[in-house]
């Protein structure tokens, strides 16, 4: 197969998508059969030889959290090298501190009960399938537990909610000081497998990930899933989207809210959602446009791509979605972005149709979530999306049967989506289709500096202004740099950096430089 990186390639999906499973690259190199079957339900995680503590216990108050609470990746890598380089062992007494640690810790033993689980909630297994902790989980993990536990975070871990190749998640309940019980949910990201070579793709060119990508070490990749996906959590939930709030992380663990009821039970993935036949068609298709607009205020209020969303990372209660699974989601200037977006929209639209419900074409729904200015919150989304509808109705597409549709969107489907300047195949065909005004036959049109493309409409004037009052802020030479920490300030400041290409003249710029300067690679 060729590269899909060469730009003279044609568009190939990158990867298949398996249900519950995510993207698998639908090319791949072999696995081999020990890492493989490491990853399997049944066979315990417990890394034998992994019984190195340190970094447990290493500055025990120490979170791996900046000041602001947000994970300080640069800090924990830089933290971790000299450990690494320094041939000095550690003094017998720290060994000593670690043994009396684990001691001590180990007096908490008896409060994760893995085998206390709610029938349901075990999808897959049955009785006979549970563990004790020892078994299923590693000596590393359960410090952490112990630790966790030791400061209030949960006061008892217990049984599986789902066991899965990357993670399992763990209910747990924290007893406040009145005695009344929170349920909470840790994640523990396995550290003995494989599929996360297959993760490459997220990263490659995800600037939130540029210190720590280390493909030789696991437990350092697992540990930075972890942390992605915790500051993913906290982004998305601070935008109010539905979410698991994040609680804590430690390598790892990520303990965060619970998504269930009062009784500890779980909310169910939208695939098995129980939705009354009476009320079906009217919430199938109400839950769709609850979920464009989710995808649109992840994009634009977030800038990020979920990368693999589907009815089995989203959990469904009362007429509401929450999203969850969010280690893999990139940031909207990811390369792949489009790519990702594109088959998010494919697989959730895949699901509602099946459902019954008359979704948009791919493409109307991925110009929605891309398309900068306009409306970002409810009741507003929801308006919009049933404009576009409306719109539908008025054109021809609307006679189109399922089968026309569904090969318009098999097109767009394999459209190549240009990213960076590298990526576009021929700048000045590109160009010259702008020129002449046919700018929108370009799947990437409403990424384009605002409307070489798209003609301007007059209350879109006030929002360039504002958006270049924020750009002059915004152009300093280190947000190109490794720092990691100013990872949530990019993302509050809103309008992605192309924009501070835009001058006063854009007008007599040409639309080949127009072209050239928006798309002009954001990672060197
Ligand atoms: N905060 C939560 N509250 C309640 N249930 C949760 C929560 N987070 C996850 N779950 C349950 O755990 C399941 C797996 O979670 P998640 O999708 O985050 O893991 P995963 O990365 O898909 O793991 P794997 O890929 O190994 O299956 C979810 O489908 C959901 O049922
Ligand atoms: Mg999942």
């Amino acid at each position: 197969m060729e590269s899909t990186t060469s730009p003279v390639a044609p568009h190939e999906p990158p990867h298949v998508y398996t249900n519950n499973n995510g993207y698998d690259a639908s090319v791949e190199q072999e696995i081999p059969r020990t890492l493989v079957t490491a990853g399997v339900d049944s066979v315990p995680v417990a890394e034998a030889e992994d019984s190195d503590l340190d970094d447990i216990f290493e500055d025990d108050n120490d979170d791996g959290l900046g000041p602001d609470g947000e994970p300080d990746l640069s800090r924990n890598y830089n933290r971790q090298k000299p450990l690494h380089s320094n041939q000095q062992k550690p003094a017998a007494n720290t060994f000593n501190s670690i043994d009396d640690q684990i001691s001590a810790l180990s007096k908490h033993a008896s409060k994760i009960r893995l085998d206390d689980v709610k029938d349901t909630q075990t999808r897959d297994k049955d009785k006979s399938d549970r563990a004790t902790s020892e078994q299923v989980l590693d000596q590393r993990t359960r410090m952490i537990l112990y630790q966790m536990i030791n400061r209030g975070v949960v006061s008892e871990v217990h049984g599986a909610i789902s066991t899965g190749k990357e993670a399992n998640v763990y209910g747990a309940v924290a007893f406040a000081d009145d005695f009344s019980k929170v349920y909470r949910a840790v994640k523990v990201y396995k550290t003995a497998i494989l599929s996360f070579k297959d993760r490459e793709r997220y990263i490659t060119g995800e600037h939130r990930f540029k210190a720590g990508a280390d493909k030789g070490n696991n437990r350092k990749m697992v540990k930075l899933w972890a942390e992605k996906e915790f500051r993913n959590l906290r982004r998305i939930h601070s935008a109010g989207i539905a979410c698991p709030e994040p609680l804590q992380l430690k390598l790892h663990v990520l303990v965060m809210g619970f998504l269930g009821d009062r009784r500890g039970w779980a909310y169910p993935r939208l695939r098995d959602a129980n939705i009354p036949a009476d009320e079906a068609e009217q919430t199938w298709s109400a839950l769709y446009i609850q979920l464009l607009g989710i995808m649109r205020r992840l994009y634009q209020v977030c800038k990020l791509v979920h990368a693999d969303l589907s009815e089995y990372n989203i959990l469904y209660h009362n007429k509401q979605l929450y999203i969850i699974d969010v280690s893999q989601s990139v940031e909207h200037d990811h390369p792949r972005s489009l790519e990702f977006l594109r088959m998010d929209i494919k697989n959730t639209g895949d699901f509602f149709r099946k459902q019954g419900v008359d979704t948009l074409a791919d493409r109307i729904v991925f110009d929605f979530i891309i398309t900068p200015g306009g409306e970002v919150e409810e009741p507003g989304l929801k308006q919009a999306i049933e404009k576009l509808y409306a719109t539908r109705a008025e054109s021809a597409t609307d006679d189109k049967t399922a089968a026309e549709r569904e090969v318009d969107n098999e097109v767009f489907r394999q459209q190549y989506i240009p990213q960076t300047l590298e990526q576009v195949y021929d700048i000045e065909k590109d160009a010259e289709t702008i020129g002449h005004g046919e700018g929108d036959k370009l799947v990437y049109r409403n990424l384009l500096a605002d409307q070489v493309v798209l003609p301007k409409l007059p209350d879109e004037q006030v929002s360039e202004e504002d958006q270049s009052d924020e750009g002059a802020s915004h152009d300093s030479e280190a947000e190109e740099s490794d720092e990691e920490s100013d990872d949530e300030s990019k993302f509050s400041k809103g309008p992605p950096r192309g924009k501070r290409f835009e001058d006063k003249d854009e007008k007599k710029v040409s639309a080949e430089l127009k072209l050239t300067y928006t798309l002009t690679p954001k990672y060197s």
